[in-house]
């Protein structure tokens, strides 16, 4: 049997990469709706009562809206935007720290932030470990390709090649900050430093710790032990070899779409100082990927069917 799929917005950037990733599977059946009617609030009330599983990739009072419009107790939601991720009765779609066997059985799935996707995964499991204070004033220093901004920083960049680099959120109230602090069980929100740079996809999440004067952190040794074993068996969040060697790490604009997510830790030779850095490509694993690998599991297939599962690095 075939899990029927409606992609509100599919016209956007996340829908339509949702849409490639779903082209030719055998096991969805998409239900799609003509240019004129996308926006057309009683022929979305329709398809979103009419199918299995609504991806929902919408700004998020549109978002909103299209979860009003469901009357019908079947139809499954996978929320991309913003507006249900720290919400009651929803469940938060990060398939390796909220667990498997949840995603497959809710009906509400609101789908992570591309940032907070690499911060949760580096961090979470170390406070989970008792490798890191949850009251420690964390930092996260994250770069983005444009994408990230959806059609209008697309738009934008296009029309501006002299963008090198946007630094924003300089206004310190990013709208991933709950989720960040909810899901890594922090005392306090991070101080979180976003920017976009000239190429359309990929990102690096950076948390810097100054681990000389944490009380109670691991050690960086330990904290590649514990992240190693955290995603043992995952072909979706790889853990690199702990150390220094290459010194450098590489976010390429010609790196192919990957839904997949690459973690490193690094350590200063005297212990008083450590990195954590996640690479990964933002309408993947960061939007769309993690999307289809939750859609995968509420259908009862292996997560990673269908996902393209390359490294950059
Ligand atoms: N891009 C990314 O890397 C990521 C995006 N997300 C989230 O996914 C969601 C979609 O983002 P993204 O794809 O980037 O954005 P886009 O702007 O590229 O796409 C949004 C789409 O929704 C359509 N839309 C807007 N309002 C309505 C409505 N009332 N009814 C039906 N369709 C509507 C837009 O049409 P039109 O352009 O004509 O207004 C557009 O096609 C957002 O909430 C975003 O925050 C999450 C993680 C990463
Ligand atoms: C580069 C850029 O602008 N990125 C977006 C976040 C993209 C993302 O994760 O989207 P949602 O949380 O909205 O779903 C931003 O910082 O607002």
């Amino acid at each position: 049997m075939t899990t029927s799929v409606f992609i509100d917005g599919a016209a956007g950037t996340t829908g339509l990469e949702i849409r490639q990733r779903l082209a030719g599977r055998e096991e969805f059946s998409l239900l799609t709706l003509p240019g004129e009617l996308r926006k057309d609030a009683s022929a979305r009330r329709e398809a979103i009562n009419d199918c299995d599983v609504a991806i929902l990739c919408l700004p998020d009072d549109a978002a909103r809206e299209a979860v009003a419009l469901i009357d019908n107790p079947r139809t499954k939601v996978i929320d991309a935007s913003t507006a249900h991720r720290v919400a009651e009765g929803w469940t938060y779609g990060f398939q390796e720290l909220i667990g498997r066997e949840q995603i497959a059985a809710a009906k509400r799935v609101s789908n992570p932030g591309c940032y907070p996707t690499g911060f949760l995964a580096l961090v979470a499991p170390l406070i989970r470990a008792g490798l890191l204070p949850a009251d420690w004033a964390f930092s996260v220093n994250a770069v983005s390709g444009y994408s990230g901004g959806g059609n209008a920083l697309i738009d934008r960049f296009a029309a501006d090649p002299g963008i090198a680099w946007r630094g924003y959120g300089l206004g310190l109230g990013h709208k991933h900050l709950a989720e960040m602090q909810r899901y890594a069980d922090l005392a306090h929100e991070p101080l979180f430093s976003p920017a976009v740079i000239d190429a359309h996809r990929g990102m690096a999440v950076d948390v810097p710790l100054a681990l000389g004067a944490m009380c109670g952190a691991g050690t960086a040794a330990e904290m590649h032990r514990a992240l190693s074993e955290f995603y043992t068996g995952s072909a979706i969040v790889r853990v690199s070899p702990l150390g220094n060697a290459p010194d450098e790490l590489l976010l390429r604009k010609d790196a192919a779409p990957s839904d997949g997510m690459d973690l490193h830790v690094f350590g200063s030779a005297d212990g008083t100082q450590a990195r954590l850095i996640a690479k990964l490509d933002n309408l993947g694993k960061g939007a769309s990927g993690a999307a289809v690998q939750s859609l995968n599991l509420m259908s009862g297939l292996p997560e990673e069917t269908g996902l393209s599962l390359t490294t950059s690095t």
